[in-house]
């Protein structure tokens, strides 16, 4: 028996970052080691994206609980990886889907898919001796520090409907030294903008991820704000700190158009490329993830056409971490970059796959959290593993979401001059 051979699969339901049930799964190793991990839960999902397990059972957590995914862990899913080896991430994550036997997930559900296979890094790392991010890298050489992109300011379904229609205003500092600095410049402006919204008579609650949550008039006026935020904590805004947007465009398009609720309009996809345009030309923004519709095709054709040689522009619902919509999106031209989020798809080998055909192909691949998360960085690791620069993981409060830049702040002092901070150059335009 190999010492990385699954002695034991344990799971049970905790609750995520906005009081939802979620599946957390404990694995113990025959040499003794144990790892857990935990699947997030998204709130802005994609239709394309591989299933999560929800009970059906209407009276417990109004049928939101994952005892139905407990179950399966600790009984088929603990059956069926018998003799299975942690420390072959590829075989093990392919007796996985072997188990589930759909093309969505939809049986066994890509959350307790996840939790087991980000439990199987985690122990074969730990069984090994080495930093999960170390076990996880491959080729040597290809790890780095992310850039933080860090949302401070909430809309959209993040902040209930009731700010901005864009659902995240990120603020991306790659003009920082190293990732320590970085966040940093990022606490600091997130603090600065506390203070502006409070000056101005805005509420300073804040949405899901921990950004601020404005009852603003415009989607652009929440630019201003960070823009003369980024300058009170002493940043030059485009220099050192740059502008991203996720308006995750699928939440507000409705009956073939774009329905911007807080300006009281509606606009087609060409209309929506023209604003982008104007905002690019008016902010220091780099990044817009999601900015047309998760089926608009040739909308995104159209906004690559246009945007695609200075901004980065990211598929979230349109790709969902999914390859053979990845190689669609690079066939038509629509969009330059991927988000990545496993548990859009479910294992860690395909997760790894989809970073792998982005960055082949010269695209981007920004890894992501999830609007519901809990305490585990396996996300952090992941992306310095693939060197894939930048990491969205929300403000830099809230510990769920600060709990994945407190971990990159240890890689960061652990590795030492071996990781370079990947900065400006981690975006593809
Ligand atoms: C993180 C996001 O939100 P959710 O997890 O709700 O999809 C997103 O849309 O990028
Ligand atoms: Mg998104």
């Amino acid at each position: 028996m190999s010492s990385t051979e699954i002695a034991a699969l344990h799971g049970r339901e905790i609750l995520d970052s906005r009081g939802n049930p979620t599946i957390e799964v404990e694995m113990r190793l025959a040499c003794g080691v144990c790892a857990r991990a935990a699947a997030p839960s998204g709130a802005s999902t994609g239709i394309h994206e591989a299933w999560e397990l929800r009970d059906g059972e209407p009276t417990r957590y109004r049928g939101k609980g994952v005892l139905n995914a407990v179950s399966l862990v600790n009984n088929e899913i603990a059956a069926g990886l018998a003799g299975a080896d942690a420390a072959v991430q590829e075989e093990l994550d392919r007796r996985l889907i072997a188990l589930d036997g759909t093309e969505t997930k939809s049986r066994l559900g890509a959350n307790t898919i996840l939790a087991v296979s980000i439990a199987a890094a985690r122990a074969a790392a730990a069984a090994k001796g080495l930093p999960l991010w170390r076990s996880l890298e491959a080729p040597a050489g290809r790890a780095s520090m992310p850039v933080p992109m860090m949302n401070i300011l909430n809309g959209g379904v993040h902040a209930h409907w009731q700010g901005a229609d864009f659902q995240e205003y990120m603020i991306v500092p790659y003009g920082a030294p190293t990732f320590r600095e970085a966040l940093r410049y990022g606490s600091e402006t997130y603090h600065a903008l506390r203070s502006i919204l409070a000056a101005k008579g805005h509420h300073t609650g804040v949405g899901d991820e921990g950004g601020f949550a404005p009852a603003v008039g415009s989607n652009r006026e929440p630019l201003d704000l960070i823009v003369e935020a980024i300058e009170a904590a002493g940043y030059r805004p485009g220099a050192e700190i740059g502008l991203a947007l996720d308006p995750a465009s699928s939440g507000f398009f409705e009956d073939g158009a774009y329905r911007l609720k807080t300006e009281g309009r509606s606009l087609s996809a060409g209309e929506m490329v023209d604003y982008y345009a104007d905002l690019a030309a008016a902010y220091p923004i780099i990044v817009i993830e999601d900015g047309l519709a998760e089926d608009d095709w040739d909308g995104w054709q159209m906004l690559t056409a246009r945007l695609g040689d200075h901004l980065e522009l990211v598929g979230d619902d349109l790709f969902v971490t999914n390859v053979a919509r990845i190689q669609e999106g690079i066939r038509q031209g629509a969009a330059n970059a991927v988000l990545i989020k496993p548990n859009q798809i479910g294992t860690v080998t395909e997760t790894v796959a989809a970073v792998d055909l982005a960055q082949g192909n010269g695209w981007g691949a920004m890894v992501s959290h999830r609007s519901g998360e809990t305490v585990d960085t396996f996300i952090a690791d992941l992306c310095v593993a693939l060197g894939t620069g930048h990491l969205k993981t929300g403000a830099p409060a809230r510990g769920e979401r600060v709990e994945k830049y407190n971990q990159l702040l240890r890689i960061e002092e652990e590795a030492g001059s071996s990781l370079t901070f990947a900065g400006r150059n981690a975006f593809v335009r």
